[in-house]
């Protein structure tokens, strides 16, 4: 399957009025109303990269990816198809809401919601952040990468790298304690120079997904983001930091729908053909205190 980027990720919430504050007052997105219901989170000039959605229980509830042609989509049903993965087409009020020609449905054997879509609707309103952000880091790249959680890790993996062809950029054994058994999170490149598109986590999460990472072009925009964190009380997952496999400075917020959110910059673009998959054994260079977003 020839994946080219997150297109978009879809969240629920059961009060809109909160995370429009917080896209725009924290994150320093733009939001306006989506068809269909719900608010458009917009980084870049896009329509939106976030949709949310509302619903009883906050929640993770879709990865939107993006494929490059109708061709493309089209092979990309035949794949389903030919393992025997169900789908579900999304009728025109769907299509209309994700701003896409088409829409296919599927699930991991995690129970991860996934969206192949092709052909986005746009007319190129330029990007104005309500707090000066200059820019996301998006384009050919996608919005960022989408951590889920994959209790059934073999299978999920297999689907992610079998089916939906995302491949291995490296691997982390997490060890939560010297002595505990290690947590395998695997992280994977779909068509684009972004590092990691997906990783998979073999733990649960009640909300869906472990974070979203999404990306300025500057340590200064990092560091104004924990600035408006701070100032409007939005509880910290982690200490600012950089990741060992693909050198991001970041840190990890909350979002209004109980995942996190990882604000970052810096992170490498690979040339694939010049990278060997490897294992690295320390979550971060420095920094990335994950015990201060413990109860
Ligand atoms: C290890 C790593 C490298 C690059 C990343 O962009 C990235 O998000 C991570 C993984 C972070 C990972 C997490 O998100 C959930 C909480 C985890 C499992 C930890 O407690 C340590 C590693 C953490
Ligand atoms: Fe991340």
């Amino acid at each position: 399957m020839e994946i080219r980027g997150l297109a978009y990720v879809v969240a629920q919430t059961d009060n809109l009025a909160e995370w429009q504050e917080y896209a725009e007052q924290v994150l320093g997105m733009m939001v306006g109303p989506a068809p269909e219901g719900g608010l458009y989170v917009k980084m870049d000039d896009r329509p939106y990269r976030m949709l949310v959605v509302e619903g009883s229980e906050r929640r993770y509830v879709a990865s939107g990816w993006e494929l490059a042609s109708e061709a493309a989509f089209q092979a990309a049903l035949e794949r389903l198809d030919e393992v025997g993965v169900g789908y579900e087409l999304g009728d025109e009020a769907r299509c209309q809401q994700r701003g896409f020609q088409a829409v296919a449905s599927c699930q991991d054997p995690s129970g991860n919601r996934h969206e192949l879509v092709w052909g986005h609707r746009s007319d190129l309103t330029p990007f104005v952040s309500p707090q000066g952000v200059p820019r996301f880091l998006t384009g050919d790249m996608g919005l960022g990468h989408t951590v889920l959680p994959a209790p059934r890790f073999e299978e999920t993996k297999r689907f992610c790298q079998d089916v939906l062809g995302f491949e291995l950029s490296d691997i982390f054994n997490f060890r939560p304690a010297p002595d505990a058994e290690p947590i395998r999170i695997h992280f994977m490149h779909c068509q684009n120079r972004r590092h990691h598109s997906l990783a998979l986590c073999e733990f649960e999460s009640q909300s869906g997904c472990v974070h979203i990472m999404v990306e300025v072009d500057s340590i200064t925009e990092v560091g104004r983001a924990y600035d408006r964190q701070q100032e409007h009380g939005v509880p910290l997952s982690a200490t600012l930091g950089e990741h060992l496999n693909d050198r991001m400075t970041s840190f990890y917020m909350k979002t209004p729908s109980g995942f996190d959110l990882e604000y970052g910059c810096g992170g490498l673009q690979v040339d694939w053909d010049e990278h060997s998959a490897f294992e690295f054994t320390r979550v971060s260079l420095w920094g990335h205190d994950f015990s201060v977003g413990q109860p």
